[in-house]
């Protein structure tokens, strides 16, 4: 990986990260586990994210081993009580927040098991991409829990409430294809292809401009959700602002003088 130098979250080793120019990649570090979440590896991502180094365009967020994540961990669920469950799921919220509100876009490269608080934090993602191995469940009601990552607001929201009611009530597995057809994952690649298409589109996107990120990422999903007339005045708004910075009227002028890249397909 070029000039990849490899770090390790805070203390442990939870996390195998990477940062080979803009990008950086952020692995979950327990294959035996198949990459179950337990505190620690959450509060690892937390810190992750909360330092960006300097020069980060995007992130991009797979699973050592064979599987993205089984989900939460259980063994740490059975001495819960009511207000340590409280505490527990918040803490997911903040975390996974601190994924959708990034400064960098954040892309999810899936295979095998993407399950329970696992398919949470790749909702968190702005964008999915999922090999064949790939597969998507919600086992909660299996285990008699409810999801606490966040997922009954992002998920809906990608597939639809009706299909997360039929994942939830069921625990039917969702397979890459049905994924990818029901809007959960935005690219389907061939077998073993997720990590490499996700870095190709992590150079991709962290080549924008910074100004364009800021507004597809904090902007446009508040404009969606907004009333009409209350996002197109927000659109107008951060569209003044973003043609108005000198890095838009630089690429702009480097276009029309044929200094950069056409638009082509791919
Ligand atoms: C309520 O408040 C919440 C909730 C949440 C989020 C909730 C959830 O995420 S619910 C979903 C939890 N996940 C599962 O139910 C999946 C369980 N795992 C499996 O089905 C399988 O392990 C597999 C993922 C399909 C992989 O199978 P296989 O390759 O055959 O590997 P195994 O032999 O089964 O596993 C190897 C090893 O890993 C352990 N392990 C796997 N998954 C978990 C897990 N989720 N938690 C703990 N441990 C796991 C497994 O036991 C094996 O261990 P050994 O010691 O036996 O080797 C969020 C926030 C809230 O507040």
């Amino acid at each position: 990986m070029g000039n990849a130098s490899t770090a390790s979250a805070g203390q442990s080793d939870l996390l195998k990260i990477e940062q080979n120019g803009a990008v950086l990649t952020v692995g979950l570090n327990r294959p035996a586990k198949r990459n179950a979440l337990n505190d620690g590896i959450i509060l690892a991502i937390q810190d992750c994210f909360s330092h960006l180094p300097e020069g980060t365009g995007a992130v991009v967020i797979h699973g050592v081993g064979d599987h993205f994540s089984s989900g939460l961990d259980l063994s740490e669920l059975t001495e819960h009580d009511a207000t340590e469950g409280l505490r527990h799921s918040q803490m997911w919220h903040r975390v996974f927040d601190r994924i959708q509100y990034s400064r960098v876009p954040v892309i999810a490269a899936l295979k095998g098991a993407v399950i329970g608080g696992g398919l949470e934090l790749a909702c968190a993602a702005h964008i999915r991409v999922a090999e064949p191995s790939a597969y998507f469940a919600l086992p909660e009601g299996q285990r008699g829990i409810f999801v606490g990552g966040g997922g009954s607001v992002r998920l809906p929201r990608l597939i639809g409430v009706a299909r997360m009611i039929d994942m939830m009530l069921t625990g039917r597995v969702y397979s890459a294809t049905e994924g990818s057809a029901y809007g959960f994952s935005q690219y389907l690649t061939e077998a073993e292809g997720a990590l490499p298409k996700a870095l190709e589109l992590a150079e991709r996107v962290a080549a924008n401009a910074p100004l364009t990120n800021f507004a597809v990422l904090q902007a446009l999903p508040m404009i969606a959700e907004a009333n009409p007339q209350t996002g197109l005045l927000m659109e107008s708004l951060m569209a003044t602002v973003a043609q108005s910075d000198k890095e838009a009227k630089r690429r702009i002028r480097a276009f029309l003088e044929h200094k950069t890249a056409k638009v082509k397909p791919t």
